[in-house]
């Protein structure tokens, strides 16, 4: 089968070279013409590439297939652009991280001039191509049902994962790595909530590793460390040095928390121990956000993964002025001494 494909960066790229491994063929649109030298040179004549939209629309096979995948901010001006070029019957599909209520307005703007769209969230970032991506999808039955030869072919597989016990015959969609979630907007919903749950899991490895670093407190106490927080009732509890790397390393075996976002901080762990190349400002482009609105919306309690998405604004140093104010009120009413600005 042939997919066209909008954005040839990191993720566009592994998709296309992982379904071109699979027997399919490509076509790129991509502005960056190295970007389509670095795909052509890997993909032979599978793939073909161009810098010009309405050529790349001209060489697809009709009913077309077209993957977008460039960053969310920019998929709504080609979608609108496709809306222009494309005819009854193809496909458009939205493989970024959207907002789930974006594809709702996509998929009733196209409607009208026969062009269906899908909205794929893609879940397994730079490990993809090798691991294969998660795909959950929203839009038509009829429309997931053409893609799937492609959807086979870009999910991980079901032996990815062994099998649940009761699970026999046939593996379904979900068994293989893919998902028809619901209709326009439900691949991006559960994309966007699978996201408010990595920031909470995230949070608590994090957090629980912090707790780690910190058990050998009971040896540093000293007169400006006391003078900040209450002195330590018993610091022969806190004579501990944790080898945090070897402890991630093992709780990958056999334990309750072992897990692929375990592994991938075993690994960080092992080649900067002391995490000295990151600084400790921890971005977020939109879903946590997202999730606790729709949790608001719902009236669902999600209290661990505000407080994950709070701490990543704490992490950026959003909550100094609030510190500082506890600072002033504390000194206000109880006279205390509070440490001046470094
Ligand atoms: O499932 C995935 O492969 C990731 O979730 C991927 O989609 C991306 O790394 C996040 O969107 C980052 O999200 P934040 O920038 O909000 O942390």
């Amino acid at each position: 089968m042939q997919l066209g494909m909008i954005g040839l960066g990191r993720m566009g790229a592994n998709i296309v070279r992982r379904i071109i491994r699979d027997g399919h063929t490509a076509v790129g649109y991509e502005r960056h013409q190295q970007n389509i030298d670095d795909l052509s040179a890997d993909c032979g004549g599978s793939f073909s590439g161009t810098t010009d939209l309405s050529k790349f629309v001209a060489a697809l096979e009709t009913p077309r297939v077209v993957w977008v995948m460039i960053p969310a901010g920019a998929t709504g001006a080609v979608v609108d652009q496709l809306g222009e070029l494309l005819e009854p019957g193809d496909i458009v599909i939205d493989g970024g991280n959207s907002r789930y209520h974006e594809d709702i307005a996509r998929a009733k703007t196209l409607a009208p001039k026969g062009i269906h769209y899908l909205d794929i969230g893609t879940s397994g970032g730079v490990w993809g191509l090798e691991r294969g991506y998660c795909l959950m999808i929203g839009g038509e039955a009829a429309q997931v049902a053409h893609i799937e030869p492609l959807l086979k072919s870009i999910a991980p597989g079901v032996d990815a994962a062994p099998r649940t016990p009761g699970r026999t015959g046939e593996p379904s969609a979900a068994e293989q790595g893919y998902l028809h979630c619901g209709p326009a907007g439900a691949g991006h919903f559960v994309k966007m909530v699978h996201n408010g749950i990595e920031y909470g899991a995230m949070a608590a490895y994090a957090e629980g590793m912090n707790i780690l670093h910190k058990a050998n407190v009971g040896n540093q106490q000293d007169d400006e460390h006391s003078a900040e927080v209450t002195p330590l009732e018993h610091p022969e509890f806190y004579r501990y040095d944790i080898d945090i790397p070897e402890v991630t390393e093992v709780w990958r075996r056999g334990s309750v928390v072992a897990s692929w976002l375990l592994d991938l901080t075993a690994e960080a762990l092992y080649a900067d121990p002391n995490l000295d190349s990151f600084g400790g400002r921890v971005s977020d482009s939109g879903e946590g956000r997202w999730t606790l609105d729709a949790a608001i919306d719902e009236g669902v309690p999600a209290p661990v993964l505000s407080a994950a998405l709070f701490q990543r604004f704490s992490s950026r140093g959003e909550s100094l002025y609030a510190d500082k104010a506890l600072s002033a009120m504390r000194q206000a009413f109880g006279g205390h001494h509070e440490l001046p600005k470094k």
